[in-house]
């Protein structure tokens, strides 16, 4: 398996930014690519991206906004909001001609056609070899050289395991996995479970039914992994439960300071990404193709779209007959 001396990452937002330090630090060539060139000369002169402010970006890493320099390398991370990623592949397709691996980096399903990341990666670019990383990590941690643990899922074992030693360093501690679909569905799904987060607690709802949303909203996040093939092991472990426990318990998650204003009344942090915002009407339309019942998510996207009340949802969610647990 190939060393994959360079890397290239794709999208200079806070996630991107975080993940060019983390290859640097690892000891690989990176190159970090922004769409804007204004934007990429500003941040390759300052040496500071207003995205992730406060962290300061290695003299090693080379900024550019030319694509054909960020494509030659021997490992692409694709880190743009999952809806763009199409797009952002679209681009890099062009420039590759051999498999060279692609690593999706956001957290969500495509629109439309109901996809997931590395299948978008695909289809976009028949020559990639795709994968996914995903797990609890703030990009504000993870820059800062904070201890971060996230799974790391190529079909092919060697291959996760030879991107595992390319990333990993004694603060990034990626672990690899052959489940792509399970790491998919957990990143995708604790989006939106972490916006019912916030919104308990924006509601002053109390810290029993914070854990009471939290592990139905693992219940339904694992019953459509399981429908969807997933490995048990991978849905409890970092890009799952893990990524879940972090995103439902921080108002440092953007997902769930969106909830939290929601329930507050207040509004929405302005300019912030929010997966879950986008992945609720995705994600339901998944669970009711599959027969999988998805409470919490469904109240979060009648929240979201105006259909109900955040009053009327809570009041569903608390009147819906009692059952076994499972
Ligand atoms: N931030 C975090 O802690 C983590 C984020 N993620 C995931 O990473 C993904 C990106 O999030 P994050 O970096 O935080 O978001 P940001 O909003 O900080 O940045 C998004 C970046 O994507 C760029 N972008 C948008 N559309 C395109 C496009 N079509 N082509 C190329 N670049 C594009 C934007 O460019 P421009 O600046 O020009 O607008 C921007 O730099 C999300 O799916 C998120 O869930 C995963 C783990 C942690
Ligand atoms: O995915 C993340 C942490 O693992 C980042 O969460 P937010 O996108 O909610 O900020």
């Amino acid at each position: 398996m190939t060393a994959f001396r360079s890397v290239a990452v794709i999208g200079a937002g806070a996630w991107g930014t975080a993940l060019a330090t983390v290859a640097a630090r690892a000891g690989r060539n990176v190159t970090l690519w922004a769409r804007n060139a204004e934007h990429a000369a500003r941040i390759a002169s300052t040496r500071d991206n207003p995205r992730l402010p406060g962290v300061r970006l290695a003299p090693e890493i080379m900024v550019t906004s030319e694509l054909s320099l960020a494509a030659r390398a021997d490992m692409l991370l694709i880190a743009t909001p999952a809806q763009h990623l199409r797009g952002a592949v679209n681009m890099v397709a062009s420039h590759v001609s051999t498999p060279v691996p692609v690593i999706a980096c956001a957290k969500g399903i495509e629109h439309g056609t109901h996809k997931f990341m590395t299948d978008v990666i695909a289809e976009a670019a028949p020559h990639a070899l795709p994968a996914i990383l995903s797990g609890p990590s703030f990009a504000d941690d993870v820059a800062r050289g904070l201890p971060t643990a996230v799974t790391l899922a190529a079909k092919d074992e060697a291959l996760a395991g030879a991107l595992v030693q390319a990333l990993g360093s004694a603060t990034f501690r990626p672990y690899h996995t052959t489940d792509v679909r399970g790491v998919e569905i957990g990143g995708a799904a604790k989006n939106v479970l972490a916006i019912a987060a916030g919104i308990v607690v924006g509601r002053n709802l109390g810290a029993s039914a914070l854990a009471a949303l939290t592990t139905r909203g693992f219940s339904e996040l694992a019953r459509l992994g399981r429908a969807l093939g997933a490995r048990s092991e991978t849905l409890t472990g970092l890009s799952g439960l893990g990524d879940l426990i972090l995103t439902c318990s921080s108002p440092q998650s953007r997902n769930f300071a969106l909830g939290l204003a929601l329930g507050r009344g207040e509004q929405p942090p302005a300019g912030k990404l929010a997966e879950g915002e986008f992945t609720a009407p995705v994600l339901i339309e998944l669970g009711a193709s599959q027969n999988v019942e998805m409470p919490v998510s469904e109240a979060v996207a009648a929240i979201l779209s105006g259909r109900s009340t955040i009053d009327a949802a809570i009041s569903g969610l608390l009147t819906r007959p009692f059952k076994a647990e499972e």
